[in-house]
């Protein structure tokens, strides 16, 4: 199959190493000369996975008619705030009907929508699913055991997708719930934040396990009000990924939050991560989306405020710890 990869970053090179390695003809679609012709001439990504070989198969582009040229599928790992420019920017030259897969994880500020919604106002008839869960992009290219969910609506072609993209290592189960899949990776990463600051603040694990728990409810309180299937909170790409990026040192988004809990300030940490942080920009559509709707999301409120209120995150902490004494699970989690 040939497969084109959009975004050479550490997620793109990881994706498209394992696709090469199954024997697909993969096309990784940069946006900087330097580092295709790194990609190219010595098999390595130096700006995102300097330590990983990667394989012969496995070509850098720049010019996105060469990438996208009779193309099978196309994997979308840039950033969310950048997708609508780069798909933009493809729009007349990539090929109809054939599948469209996000590996982005977030929500865009200025409108609140999805990757894969991005994707259908641009490209309305090729089919758009997305693949996420799990999966930090080292140690799936470095070959480490890993499974992630991929969601189509039609079933048919989550399956045909399914068997092309899972290798020994790289599991793929399916799923039809696009919406829930793509609600469940974009809040985990805001979770990552406030459970980053909480263990910088040197909280303890009580403290974090809580904030995954209570973040795995605010993640299903937003998603069902979205449309999203409740079974999808407990799979892949919803609790399995708030663990992955809540206690994994790995994790940019949980790394933004702990230094921020150290006492940085966010300027400096984003100056010097040189990799996109997710979390960081959703948690702003979240709060307004939250704040437009009535809906209360209480730790994604907190995160925002330390971010872009600047407020010490101690007084974040007392306010969330001394609000109304509730149940464990109201409406809309329970009937
Ligand atoms: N790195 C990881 O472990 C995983 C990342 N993801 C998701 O994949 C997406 C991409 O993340 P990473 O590859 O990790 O980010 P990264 O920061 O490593 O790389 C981002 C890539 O996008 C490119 N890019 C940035 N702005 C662009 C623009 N305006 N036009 C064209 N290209 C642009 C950069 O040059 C770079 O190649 C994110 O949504 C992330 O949440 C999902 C699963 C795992
Ligand atoms: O999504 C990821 C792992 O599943 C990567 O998390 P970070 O973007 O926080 O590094």
């Amino acid at each position: 199959m040939r497969i084109t990869v959009v975004g050479a970053g550490s997620w793109g090179t990881a994706l498209g190493k394992v696709w090469a390695e199954k024997g697909h003809e993969v096309r990784l679609l940069a946006r900087r000369p330097a580092l295709a012709e790194a990609i190219n001439s010595r098999k390595l990504n130096p700006d995102y996975l300097p330590e990983i070989e990667l394989p012969e198969n496995l070509k850098a582009f720049i010019d996105p008619g060469q990438a996208l040229t009779k193309t099978e599928v196309v994997v979308w790992a840039v950033p969310c705030q950048h997708l609508r420019e780069v798909a933009q920017g493809v729009r007349d030259i990539l090929p109809r009907k054939i599948p469209l897969i996000s590996a982005i994880k977030g929500l865009e500020i200025a409108t609140f929508k999805t990757p894969v919604e991005i994707l259908g106002e641009i490209f309305p008839e090729n089919p758009r699913g997305v693949l996420s869960g799990p999966s930090f992009a080292l140690e799936v290219a470095r070959g480490l055991p890993t499974a992630v969910v991929l969601a189509f609506e039609e079933e048919s072609l989550a399956r045909e997708l399914q068997e092309a993209l899972s290798t020994s290592f790289f599991r793929l189960y399916r799923s039809q719930d696009v919406r829930g899949v793509e609600i469940c990776g974009a809040v985990k990463n805001v979770m990552a934040i406030a459970a980053g600051i909480s263990d910088g603040l040197e909280l303890g694990l009580n403290a974090r396990a809580a904030l995954i728990t209570r973040g795995l409810a605010e993640m299903m309180r937003l998603g069902l009000t979205r449309g999203a299937e409740p079974f999808t909170f407990s799979g892949l790409a919803g609790l399995g990924d708030l663990v992955l990026t809540c206690t994994g040192r790995l994790s940019r988004n949980y790394t933004v939050g702990y230094r921020l809990g150290r006492g940085e300030e966010l300027e400096e940490i984003l100056g010097s991560l040189h990799q996109v942080a997710e979390g960081v920009y959703t948690v702003k559509a979240l709060y307004r989306f939250a704040q437009g709707a009535g809906l209360e999301l209480p730790i994604t409120e907190g995160v925002y405020q330390v971010l872009y209120e600047k407020e010490d995150p101690r007084n974040v902490l007392r306010r969330l710890l001394s609000r109304p004494l509730k149940a464990e699970f109201e409406p809309p989690l329970r009937p």
